[in-house]
Parts: C-alpha cells; sequence; structure tokens
C-alpha cells in the first residue's frame, strides 16, 4: 500500500509539534500545532532562516545541537528540566504554568531524503507544561510535608523526633572529628502558674514568643527543637563547655528582662538551664548528653530557677518527669 497520502493528515493532527530544518537552519516544514500557535502560515516562512522566525532562540546552543545531530547522523534530547523551553510558544492553559510559554521537550532526529539523499534535522517538540504544572505542585507539597515533619506545630522550631536526628548525626561528627559539642536543655520555670493564670492561649503564646526569640540570639549553625511541653535543647555543634556555657548565661539573662505583651499584660517569664559537653566524660550515646543536660537542669530548678548550671560528674543522678 502507498503509505504517503497518510503522513500530512496525522502531522497536522499531531499533538506535538513538528519542525523540518535544512542543514543550514532554515525552515522546511511544520505541522498546525506549530502553526496555531505561531500564528504564521508555513507558506510564508518556508526556506527562512528559523531563527529570523522564532525570536529568542538559543542560537549557539541550538546550532551546536543542530550540528551533531547531522555530524552523528544520530538523535538528541533536551528535556524541559534543562531548558524549559526551545521554541517560544504560547502555552493554551487557563492557570498559571509559572512560565509564559509552553514548557517543551525536544527530541532532534537526523532525516535523509530517500531519493536526493538531502539531510534535514527534525524538532519534535512535546508539550510538557501539565508535567512541570504538576511537578512543581508535588515539590510544594513536598515542601510542606517537609516542614510538618520537622518543625513543632505551635512554636515553629524543630520538633522532638527531627531534633534527635540532629543530636544523632551532630555527635556522630564531633566524636568522628574529635570536635567539640555542647548541649543546653531548658524548661520554663513555673509554667503550669502560668498557664493557670493566664489560661492554656496565653501559656501558648508565651512558648511561641519566647522560641522565637530565643532562636533570633543563636547562630545559624545552632540547632533549637522543642523537647517536651515547656522543655526545648539547643544543640551546639563546635562549641565548648565554656562558650556554651556563656551562651546559655547570655540566653537566661535575655530571657529574664524579656517583656511579653498578652491581652494588655506584661508578661515576664523565667526559664532555667542546663549545660554539658560531649567531651566532659567518656560519652558513647546522644541520650548520655541528654542525660547530663538534664541533670545540670534539674541542679538549676533545684538552686532556685531562672538561672544555668553546667554538667558536673559529682551532680545528684537523674530525675524522672
Ligand atoms: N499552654 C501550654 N502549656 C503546656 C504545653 N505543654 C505543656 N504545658 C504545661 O506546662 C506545665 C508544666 O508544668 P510542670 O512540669 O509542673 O512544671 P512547671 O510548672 O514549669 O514548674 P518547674 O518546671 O518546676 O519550674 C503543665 O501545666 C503543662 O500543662 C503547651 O503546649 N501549651
Amino acid at each position: 500500500m502507498d503509505t504517503h497520502w497518510l503522513a500530512m493528515p496525522i502531522l497536522n493532527q499531531l499533538n506535538s509539534g513538528v519542525l523540518v530544518l535544512t542543514t543550514d537552519y532554515c525552515i522546511s516544514f511544520y505541522n498546525q500545532f506549530i502553526e496555531r500557535r505561531l500564528g504564521v502560515p508555513l507558506s510564508e516562512v518556508r526556506n527562512q532562516s528559523v531563527f529570523n522566525v522564532f525570536t529568542d532562540l538559543p542560537e549557539a546552543w541550538l546550532k551546536r545541537k543542530l550540528d551533531s545531530v547531522v555530524a552523528l547522523n544520530a538523535p538528541s534530547f533536551s528535556s524541559w528540566e534543562q531548558r524549559p523551553y526551545v521554541l517560544k510558544l504560547p502555552h493554551m492553559r487557563p492557570v498559571s504554568s509559572g512560565s509564559d510559554y509552553m514548557i517543551q521537550n525536544c527530541s532532534m532526529l537526523p532525516l535523509n531524503h530517500p531519493k536526493t539523499g538531502e539531510t534535514y534535522v527534525c524538532l519534535l517538540i512535546e508539550d510538557a507544561t501539565d508535567v512541570s504544572i504538576y511537578q512543581q505542585e508535588l515539590q510544594r507539597n513536598m515542601h510542606i510535608l517537609q516542614q510538618a515533619n520537622r518543625f513543632d506545630g505551635l512554636t515553629k522550631v524543630y520538633n522532638r523526633s527531627y531534633w534527635e536526628q540532629l543530636l544523632q548525626s551532630e555527635f556522630l561528627r564531633a566524636k568522628r572529628y574529635h570536635q567539640p559539642l555542647s548541649l543546653i536543655l531548658f524548661d520554663l520555670d513555673k509554667f503550669k502558674l502560668l498557664n493557670d493564670h493566664y489560661g492554656h492561649l496565653g501559656g501558648d503564646f508565651v512558648l511561641i514568643e519566647l522560641a522565637a526569640y530565643i532562636q533570633s540570639l543563636l547562630r545559624e549553625s545552632d540547632f533549637l527543637g522543642r523537647y517536651g511541653g515547656e522543655e526545648f535543647g539547643i544543640i551546639l555543634p563546635n562549641t565548648a563547655l565554656q562558650g556554651a556555657a556563656e551562651v546559655a548565661e547570655r540566653i537566661c539573662q535575655r530571657v529574664a528582662e524579656h517583656q511579653l505583651l498578652f491581652n494588655q499584660n506584661i508578661i515576664r517569664a523565667t526559664i532555667s538551664l542546663g549545660v554539658a559537653e560531649l567531651g566532659q566524660q567518656e560519652l558513647q550515646e546522644p541520650q548520655d548528653l541528654l542525660r547530663c543536660a538534664d541533670v545540670a537542669l534539674y541542679s538549676s530548678k533545684r538552686q532556685g530557677r531562672n538561672r544555668s548550671t553546667c554538667y558536673q560528674q559529682a551532680m545528684p543522678e537523674y530525675r524522672q518527669k
């Protein structure tokens, strides 16, 4: 059967663009997919340089690609992730795709005329606008999920499980490279009274405000996490005990001076802190460091609260929460 007659109706029905160029980059053919979007009949531009017809083509890049397709007589591919579009064509989406133009995958195929032996290059343009929209949506949702997975819903600092993962990896890193690592645990003082006095909303407000305030006092390399209800932890990588003790003391003082305004009431909260450092003992596990900081925090509470204390071996052992 003679199949030549099939080609043109199928080419014009295709939901992809077909553009055929000569080896000196002149337009030999494009199908209706391109014609409709470009708004220029093929007859008007046939034999014109593709660079005169499609504005903003990446000329040097495209010439290099086309030349190599011809020289190697082998196809080439450009995905939308590498280059969002080759031909500047409008997309036909009512919703925004994040781009004003159709996002495209582009395959470049060498064609050899069976009779004349002349070489052409066919650019197959596949509309990837939908795919790129879904991908952006997916990435946005992944980001939201990741945030939800890592951050405490109330205070927006790291949640316990993610903070503990950070502690585990910082602990291993510090041990491996013989670097210092310190930990501060702190707990709001008499928070039950504060809750009773201002209500749970007042208590939540204090937690949110203080977490943000303390975060602002830290280096970007330190990790603040909510360890429990009104208990928080700070991982201080590359920080020896003396430095961590200074940080803890500064936080303690600044929090005590900090005024919070809730429903026209000025609230002053205080915190108690415990500081421990990896090198203080031969600690084997992150849990050992947590235990030492907790013992020190308990000592701050017993000494009257609103203070920071560094762990010492002689301190009374673990408190049960
Ligand atoms: N508003 C609010 N309160 C919380 C939250 N999580 C824990 N709490 C409260 O924090 C209080 C902690 O009380 P306690 O463990 O007795 O400690 P405290 O009153 O702070 O006393 P000290 O720690 O000994 O200074 C409890 O009343 C909890 O209900 C929270 O997310 N929001």
